[in-house]
């Protein structure tokens, strides 16, 4: 079943949502400060003689005119990372300082720990987890080629995430170094990445919805508890369904010691703020502060981000 037409009602131009959602996606590539400038990156980019705009929300994301940028020189060495261009909002805004410990709860293939690593300055500890061991090997190939060196990477479930394997006595972050950042880029039914797999609903259902919205809970939940009071939670997915985003974080801030705070998306960067209704459920009207995107605002994918402070 294709669930699209369920958001009808949260869209303010149903036909050009559905249409954009039928286009491909561009081919949009993160200059990797870690290795080379902005500057430096495009002029290599000229000398390929490969076409591309700057996003005009961000000068290191750059629109290919080509697909894949894969065969390029300065994708090989490092200094360009294949990456959707919604994709860059998360760690934006969860902007961890250098020298910080951050820890990224679902973090394969690696696209947003990458990032979070280059705007660390490559400084700190980064800790990228994902439960999935096939998918780590191209996390751990990714910030190999890109030259991240600031990287612990872990192989747990993210909703008990032991802090054992640091050599801690005890799971209790309250009694251990707790981490002062959080990205929770959680699995989702993927109903915003239809531009880029059009195969991703075609075993869409309510079950698996409802299904990966406990895991979400879980997930969002561990960070909160083993992020320091203070500290900072940002919470992502790419799809568009309200049980898996704002249902989230009404559970998260009514269960959990934290509270949604605003973040301002990108000069440029259209979004939407959270529903507080949905089918006959409402929610905290905080949910409002998180970012809905929708396809046709910025001819991306579908994308849902929040950003959390820990309160205690
Ligand atoms: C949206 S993807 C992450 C994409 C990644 N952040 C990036 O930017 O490249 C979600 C990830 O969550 C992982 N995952 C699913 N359930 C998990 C769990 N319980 N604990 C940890 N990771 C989980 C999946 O293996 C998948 O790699």
């Amino acid at each position: 079943m294709n669930p699209l037409g369920r958001y009808a009602p949260l869209v303010d131009d149903e036909e050009a949502f559905l249409s954009a959602c039928d286009r491909p996606l561009p081919s949009v590539v993160r200059v990797n400060t870690i290795k080379a400038t902005a500057e430096r990156a495009r002029s290599a980019l000229d000398a390929e003689g490969v076409g591309y705009e700057v996003t005009d929300w961000h000068p290191g994301i750059l629109k290919l005119d080509e697909r894949g940028p894969g065969t390029t020189w300065p994708y090989f060495h490092g200094w360009l990372h294949g990456q959707e261009e919604v994709s860059a909002l998360p760690a934006l805004a969860l902007d961890p300082e250098p020298g910080e410990v951050v820890w990224d709860a679902c973090a394969a293939p690696g696209s947003k720990t990458t990032q979070l690593a280059d705007l660390m300055d490559d400084t700190g500890i980064l800790i990228g987890n994902d439960n999935n061991l096939g998918r780590l090997s191209a996390l751990r190939h990714n910030a190999e080629r890109l030259g991240v060196s600031n990287l612990v990477v872990t192989n747990q479930d993210a909703r008990n995430y032991s802090l054992k394997p640091f050599g801690e006595d005890t799971d209790d972050p309250q009694t251990v170094g707790a981490f002062d950042r959080a990205l929770v880029d959680a699995p989702c039914s993927c109903e915003g990445t239809i531009r880029k797999n059009p195969d991703a609903l075609d075993r869409w259902t309510m079950d698996h919805v409802h299904s990966v919205a406990g895991i979400q809970k879980g997930i969002l939940r561990r960070a909160v508890q083993a992020t320091r009071p203070g500290g900072t939670v940002v919470y992502s997915t790419c799809t568009f369904a309200p049980e898996e985003n704002e249902a989230v974080l009404d559970h998260a801030i009514e269960e959990e010691d934290c509270e949604l705070v605003e973040w301002d998306a990108p000069e440029n960067f259209e979004t939407v703020p959270g529903i507080t209704e949905w089918e006959g459920e409402e929610y905290d009207p905080a949910v409002e502060l998180a970012h809905r995107v929708y396809p046709h605002h910025n001819d991306t994918g579908g994308f849902f981000c929040a950003k959390l402070e820990v309160t205690a």
